[in-house]
């Protein structure tokens, strides 16, 4: 298993080992041990799955503290855009965001600590998201960001016209009229 930094500091991107043969293939998911000898010391309460059309577009979300949640997150089939925009008020990066393609082919993994937006589009039909979380769901501590936020500036790689939201995701907020709870 490797883990690479990125740009934004505590955000990484985890390549598990995986053992292909001719039945198919085989990696751990998760593994504490091995996460907290890379340095991802997180205690994960609650695993999340969805299932996604192309074009998907679901986000930008973040929960509150203390209910913020660092999130490792995978796709099982399909291909996303992962993002995740760093919203920690005293962070050197503020307000910067990094992207990356998961895909049930490349087997990549994502993690985002507590203090982040996170969202995805999918690329693919039938795409399938899974992740683990270090918070349980608080309804009443979601915050967001509108996912074409112009001072954010993220390429999502699609047309804007395509892009299947959330009725609740269409009317989120600007960037510069939230106040960042981390
Ligand atoms: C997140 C969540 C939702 N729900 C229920 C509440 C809603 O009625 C329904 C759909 O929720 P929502 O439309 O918020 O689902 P997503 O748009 O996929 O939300 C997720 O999208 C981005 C990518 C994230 O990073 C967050 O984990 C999460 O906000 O599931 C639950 O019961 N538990 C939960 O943890």
């Amino acid at each position: 298993m490797n883990i690479i930094e990125t740009p934004i500091k505590d955000l990484v991107i985890i390549e598990p080992k995986v053992w292909a043969d001719e039945r198919g293939y085989f990696f751990e998911s998760y593994n504490q041990q091995l996460f907290k000898n890379l340095g991802i010391d997180a205690d994960f309460v609650q695993d999340n799955q969805s299932f996604s059309h192309k074009n998907a577009l679901r986000g930008l979300h973040a929960q509150a503290t203390p209910y913020a949640q660092g999130k490792l997150v995978r796709v099982i089939q399909g291909r996303v855009l992962d993002v995740a925009v760093d919203i920690r008020k005293k962070s050197p990066t503020y307000g910067q965001h990094f992207s990356i393609e998961l895909s049930g082919e490349n087997k990549k993994m994502f993690y985002v600590p507590p203090g982040f937006l996170h969202g995805f589009v999918t690329l693919e039909d039938q795409t399938i998201f899974s992740y683990k979380c270090t918070a349980l769901y608080h309804k009443n501590a979601e915050v967001g960001v509108i996912w074409n936020d112009e001072d954010l500036g993220i390429n999502w790689g699609i047309d804007a016209n395509d892009a299947l939201i959330s009725p609740k995701d269409a009317v989120l907020p600007k960037f510069s009229e939230i106040e960042s709870p981390f």
